[in-house]
């Protein structure tokens, strides 16, 4: 078997008196794009910006970030900036929070270049033209003179993900990458991840709270909820089988594929603020299964099939079809 590029075990954030990752677990393998799905609160943001180094000082991690073989957690910031930039990239939801006003992107994108190797102006000009090319701008040499409030959105966001991508990282880091974008450019620009996925073996953690984009670009899904593991595994099987009670939820919360309008949420309430965690297992005031055992102590990733993990302590007594909890 292939070990995973990124593997993270027992993973906990404390952010001032607040833990707001809680013993968290996954892997992601060389080439596959994870999707990391969950309500607003969920923790998704934090765990990516910890595993790229990002968290400001004084923030508490415990367990263990090992990035091809490397552990990160608890490593000095030169460890990370040796990784970022070349072998780990973010992409963030803000394109100009990234971008420089003052700079050309293609200027932008040559430092990038020169940040990680010696390499002249002139080559460095060439690869960030190539970058650009690859993710798809028209006319990329012209472009690249361009300022960023000279682009629109989507090649906004299109520039920053070349710049992610212009030293060829093994591992994106993506955060809810398109949200600000209509729909038709959103699509576009995910293709695009995925090709340059297939070309370069590029692995993508995706943040999003939206499960269609997952189920139609990843490979593998990992649900959190009050940041912990909810449930893991090949998106498909999860998507069509989903154990967890708050996975069906989601689930079944999503649009009818003919309905034009919003989601109607089929969970009740909202998740609960870090600081006041219900006893036992954080999803259960609002599961439609809990039973008051629920309560006593928190699940932990059970496997219910290969790679497919569920944190229910009702896992093995629930209907078939969990969706049916929401009917
Ligand atoms: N800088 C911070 N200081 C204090 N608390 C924070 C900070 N950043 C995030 N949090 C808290 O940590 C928890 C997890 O936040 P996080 O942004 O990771 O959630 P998320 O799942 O990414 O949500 P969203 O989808 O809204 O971005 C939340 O309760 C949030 O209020």
């Amino acid at each position: 078997m292939t070990q995973p590029l990124l593997t993270v075990r027992d993973l906990r954030v404390g952010i001032q008196a607040m833990t707001v990752v809680r013993g968290l677990s996954f892997d992601v393998t060389a080439g596959e794009m994870l999707a990391v799905v969950g309500e607003s609160g969920a923790g998704k943001s934090i765990t990516a910006q910890t595993v790229l180094g990002l968290l400001p000082a004084g923030t508490r991690i415990s367990g263990s970030i090992r990035f091809d073989g490397q552990e990160l957690a608890g490593a000095p910031q030169q460890a990370y900036q040796r990784l970022r930039g070349r072998r780990m990239a973010f992409v963030p939801q803000h394109a100009m929070s990234v971008l420089s006003p003052v700079h050309t992107v293609g200027e932008q994108l040559a430092l990038a270049v020169q940040s990680v190797q010696r390499l002249d102006r002139k080559a460095a000009n060439e690869r960030a033209v190539a970058a650009l090319d690859r993710v798809g701008i028209a006319d990329a040499g012209r472009r690249a003179r361009s300022y960023p409030h000279e682009f629109s959105g989507g090649m906004r966001q299109r520039a920053v993900i070349a710049m992610a991508i212009v030293n060829n990282p093994d591992l994106v880091i993506a955060d809810e990458p398109t949200t600000a974008l209509d729909p038709t450019v959103q699509a576009r620009i995910l293709d695009m991840l995925d090709e340059l996925r297939e070309q370069s073996k590029m692995a993508v953690m995706l943040v999003t709270h939206d499960l269609t984009v997952a189920a139609a670009h990843a490979d593998r899904i990992l649900v959190m909820y009050a940041g912990r593991h909810v449930e893991s595994g090949p998106i498909g099987r999860v998507l069509a089988h989903p154990r967890a009670p708050y996975t069906a939820g989601l689930i079944a919360s999503l649009p009818p594929r003919e309905a034009t309008g919003g989601k109607l949420p089929a969970i009740s309430g909202a998740p609960p603020a870090p600081e006041a965690l219900p006893p036992g297992c954080a999803f259960a005031p609002r599961c439609p299964a809990a039973v008051d055992a629920c309560a006593e102590h928190e699940p932990q990733p059970q496997q219910i099939g290969s790679g497919h993990l569920a944190s229910c302590h009702r896992v093995n007594e629930l209907p078939r079809r969990t969706t049916e909890l929401y009917a």
